[in-house]
């Protein structure tokens, strides 16, 4: 993805604890401490802009959302939206998923999202993709038992690659849709950023639901 760069980006995302975690130490893995709750916890990878947690956080109060973001001048952008609507179920993380065990206890983290990430269609970056089985061993810790993750793309390569990583892997395909806005799951669906442009142009969106092993 194009990226624009925000020489404030940084020093925003420090001015700014009560949402943005930069440093593992922040939060001690402690997530219940820091929400003061113990609602279950839904963590999206590659958060981007924030728009789908940020929607997600006010449609579902009941669930603490968190997204992890290596780009500060993308993450930046949506902090201030999340600072404009206050939800107190939102945060997010400054930081490479690579990192995401220094963030989570085990057996933590209910459902893990994985939206419209890059696809690295060359075998020499297949490591980058986030549904490579590296990254799919660190869900597996994280997930609790009965765990799931979610997976929404417009790229059919990704996709057809993340179902065979995942199904080797251990996870059970439990839902596919090749067109999720013309599938049951459409009802309730949130849109990320990423999937409105897609779906204005009228593209599919694949769709996954994957137990986790
Ligand atoms: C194409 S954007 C999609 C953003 C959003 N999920 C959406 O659907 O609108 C993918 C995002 O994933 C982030 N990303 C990719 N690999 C990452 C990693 N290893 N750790 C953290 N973020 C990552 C990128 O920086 C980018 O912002």
């Amino acid at each position: 993805m194009r990226l624009r760069h925000k020489p404030w980006a940084h020093e925003f995302l420090q001015e700014h604890p009560e949402l943005v975690v930069t440093k593992a130490e922040q939060v001690n893995k402690n997530w219940q401490k820091r929400f003061g709750n113990d609602q279950p916890i839904h963590l999206e990878v590659g958060t981007g802009k924030g728009k789908y947690l940020s929607d997600n956080s006010i449609k579902h109060p009941d669930i603490n959302f968190i997204g992890m973001e290596m780009y500060e001048s993308v993450l930046a952008t949506g902090v201030q939206r999340a600072l404009f609507k206050q939800p107190e179920n939102l945060a997010f993380i400054h930081g490479d998923v690579r990192h995401v065990m220094e963030y989570f206890e085990p057996s933590s983290v209910e459902t893990l999202y994985i939206n419209f990430t890059d696809p690295w269609p060359k075998k020499r970056h297949e490591k980058r993709r986030l549904t490579h089985p590296d990254f799919l061993e660190l869900y597996k810790q994280i997930l609790v038992p009965g765990g799931t993750v979610q997976m929404k793309t417009d790229n059919q390569g990704l996709f057809e690659y993340s179902l065979a990583s995942l199904s080797t892997f251990g996870f059970a395909l439990r839902k596919v849709r090749l067109h999720l806005h013309e599938s049951e799951e459409a009802e309730g669906n949130v849109m990320t950023e990423y999937e409105e442009k897609f779906y204005a142009k009228g593209e599919p969106i694949y769709f996954t639901e994957a137990v986790r092993p």
